[in-house]
């Protein structure tokens, strides 16, 4: 059984085109989700695709912290010139942990600790997210093949186990500055994110 429902859909019009915007209500939380699709993304071939986890800091406050910000755009502006492609907006904020703690991981970092190392200390996993909710909101749009952006190895192999294929991973890597360079430094040395493409088949 899915672990979304499909609950809405309407344009979106952006800088890059006008995306149809499709909410999604998780059934085990109630949480939305949001799909950012544009053309038809229904079967093959692979469609290009981001999976982006919600970042309240990056995505609408300009942080310069981390990189979600300069990937959301590059990413929207991808799928646009491609003219075909989906963009999933998974609600899952500080890799799963929520807004406040990932706040007060920002506060222990800015006294020397790491992204990874702030977690643990505040009693959490590196990384919370769990991606079942992404397949299957995928499935529900009728998408089977992948060409996903993204640095995460680990979303690449979640895809996979949960029987969508990733036929390509396309590195996304956008918005490197000093303030962010210790970040995505740890992300590369602690988490496995690889910052370059990779066929996978
Ligand atoms: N816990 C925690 N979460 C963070 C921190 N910085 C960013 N995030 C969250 O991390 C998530 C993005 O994950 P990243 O590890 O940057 O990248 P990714 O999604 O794994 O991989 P890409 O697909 O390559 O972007 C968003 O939900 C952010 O809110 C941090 O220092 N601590
Ligand atoms: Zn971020």
């Amino acid at each position: 059984m899915s672990s979304v429902t499909r609950m809405a859909n309407s344009k979106l019009p952006t800088p890059w085109g006008t995306f149809t915007l499709i909410g999604f209500e998780e059934k085990g939380t109630g949480k939305d989700h949001a799909a950012l699709v544009m053309g038809n993304i229904e079967d093959s071939p692979a469609v290009l695709a981001r999976i982006h986890s919600e970042c309240l800091t990056g995505d609408a406050l300009f942080s310069l912290r981390c990189d979600c910000g300069f990937q959301l755009q590059a990413a929207m502006e991808r799928i646009a010139k491609e003219g075909r492609g989906v963009l999933l907006y998974v609600r899952q904020e500080g890799r799963g942990i929520g807004l406040l703690n990932k706040i007060s991981a920002y506060n222990l970092q800015d006294q020397g600790k790491d992204t990874v190392e702030a977690n643990v200390e505040l009693g959490f996993d590196a990384d919370m997210r769990d991606y079942t909710i992404c397949a299957d909101m995928l499935i529900d749009m009728g998408v089977k093949q992948l060409k996903l952006m993204t640095n995460n190895p680990r979303k690449v192999t979640a895809m996979e186990t949960l029987g969508i294929e990733v036929v390509e991973r396309i590195a996304l890597q956008e918005g490197r500055n000093p303030f962010n360079e210790h970040y995505l430094d740890t992300k590369a040395g602690k988490l496995g994110h690889m910052f370059k493409d990779t066929p996978q088949k």
